[in-house]
């Protein structure tokens, strides 16, 4: 009997959580099965193959190229015909080899042999509610690809509010007080640059078609139609900020506020009122951006955005913008910054080391990596445990929540009991 026969016949206690919403936190643990275990090596090409409900999922790839994914319906054991599969998200660059491991019938966590500390966890969802709602948008059977990452990511920021009410100042304000403490969302538009503005840094400034295809692909979080142009605040600007270690600042309309606040991205929402449409109107035209078409738009819209804003029940604050230093210092004691104590620069992220040598198992909410060559910081350690008990976030964008731990053996904290059953990659 092979190590794979031997894990067929072991169920045990596994996974918890991917249950409701794309919030992973802990549930009751559901059974599972080892032969969820999968492995695939360096042969020119590879694969690994899961069985998720009525398919088969075949992940594989060659050196250097993105890795694909197939699934194929199994009729009593027989396969079936091809599934004609999206893949959503971004997708991992393939390595010389990876092991598969399903997580509660919803999930592939793909372990990439040999790769960079930063990206060696993947995984591929099957059937979380993100791949059913997109499902249902594109008609057509989906998995979404997300990078694991460590640790958790800050609660982003959303500020919403009539255009010349000083969002924008404030935010600038925020940035040059607390440049590690926050980053900017740059979001794209189809709006022309102003003057001052570049691309990348205030915008990303886009063709309308480019955009139209790119939200078609799920690369955007939100986007709405604003003063008569496309504006959106893409997966990838939000996600980029939180991998800084830094809190996400959204400068976005109150229909992009209301989508986010339907979204998976828990954040606190802050609407900026004007002290009155007169004052606004001073902003925007004493601003000088605007033609005048442009600003009488800006001021019909300004109307329906703060009655919205005050009355939608999507904003956890509203502050008055009519003392730039009083909304200020209110926006700082909002975001618990009042009183500030510069911290002590906080640790390195921890980076996983998969070295090339290695197998996997699973005890509970722990993935096992036993490392056959001891190429960990110290020689006695050959075990990682991988915890994925606490897992957030999730396709399109990052999962994050991972956690792990260096340790010489099982009884490190599993107090003995040793029932893991690796399986080699070697
Ligand atoms: N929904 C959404 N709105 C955005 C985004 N980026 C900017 N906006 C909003 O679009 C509106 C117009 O922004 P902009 O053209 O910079 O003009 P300004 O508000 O007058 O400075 C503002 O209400 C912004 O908050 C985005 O990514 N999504
Ligand atoms: N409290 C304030 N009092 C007077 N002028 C202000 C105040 N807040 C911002 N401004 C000015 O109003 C104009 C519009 O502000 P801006 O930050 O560009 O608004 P938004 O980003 O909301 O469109 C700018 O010229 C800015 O300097």
């Amino acid at each position: 009997m092979n190590a794979s026969d031997a894990l067929l016949k072991k169920t045990k206690a596994g996974l918890p959580g991917l249950s409701s919403g794309k919030d992973f936190s802990m549930g009751e643990a559901p059974t599972f099965f080892v032969q969820d275990l999968q492995n695939g090596t360096k042969n020119g090409t590879f694969e690994t193959n899961t069985v998720v409900g009525d398919k088969k999922y075949v992940i594989g790839g060659t050196d250097g190229e993105a890795f694909s994914v197939k699934a194929q319906i199994l009729d009593n054991n027989c396969l079936g015909e091809l599934v004609n599969l999206v893949e959503l998200g971004t997708k991992p660059i393939s390595c010389d080899g990876h092991s598969a491991m399903l997580l509660e019938d919803r999930i592939l966590i793909i372990l990439k042999k040999n790769s960079k500390p930063d990206d060696s966890i993947w995984f591929l969802e099957v059937d979380t509610p993100y791949v059913r709602q997109q499902k249902k948008i594109l008609g057509t059977d989906v998995v979404a690809w997300s990078k694991g990452v460590m640790g958790n990511a800050e609660k982003p920021v959303v500020i919403s509010g009539p255009s010349g009410v000083g969002k924008g100042t404030l935010i600038s304000m925020l940035m040059k007080e607390f440049p590690s403490m926050f980053g900017f969302s740059v979001s794209h538009t189809t709006r022309a640059p102003r003057g001052m503005e570049k691309n990348g840094v205030h915008y990303h400034f886009t063709e309308k078609n480019v955009m139209e295809k790119e939200i078609k692909d799920g690369k955007f979080l939100e986007f709405a139609s604003v003063h008569g142009n496309l504006y959106g605040t893409s997966v990838e600007a939000v996600e980029l900020v939180s991998d800084a270690g830094k809190i996400c600042i959204l400068d976005i309309d109150v229909q992009g506020a209301r989508s986010v606040r339907a979204s998976s991205l828990e954040a606190m929402f802050i609407f900026i009122c004007p002290p009155s449409m007169e004052e606004l109107e001073k902003r925007l035209r004493d601003r000088g951006t605007e033609t005048e078409e442009q600003i009488l738009k800006r001021l019909r819209n300004a109307c329906a955005e703060i009655e919205q804003g005050e009355s939608s029940g999507i904003f956890d604050h509203i502050l008055y913008n009519d003392n730039l230093e009083v909304c200020y210092e209110n926006l700082k004691k909002l975001l618990g910054l009042d009183g500030y104590v510069t911290p002590p620069k906080s640790a390195a992220p921890k980076e996983i080391n998969l070295p090339r040598n290695h197998s996997i198992s699973k005890i509970d909410d722990k993935i096992i990596i036993h490392c056959n060559s001891s190429t960990l910081e110290k020689e006695s350690k050959n075990l990682i445990m991988l915890d994925v008990s606490s897992l957030k976030g999730g396709a399109p964008g990052r999962t994050r929540g991972l956690d792990f731990q260096v340790m010489d053996s099982f009884s490190d904290s599993f107090n003995g009991n040793g029932n893991g059953y690796p399986i080699d990659i070697q």
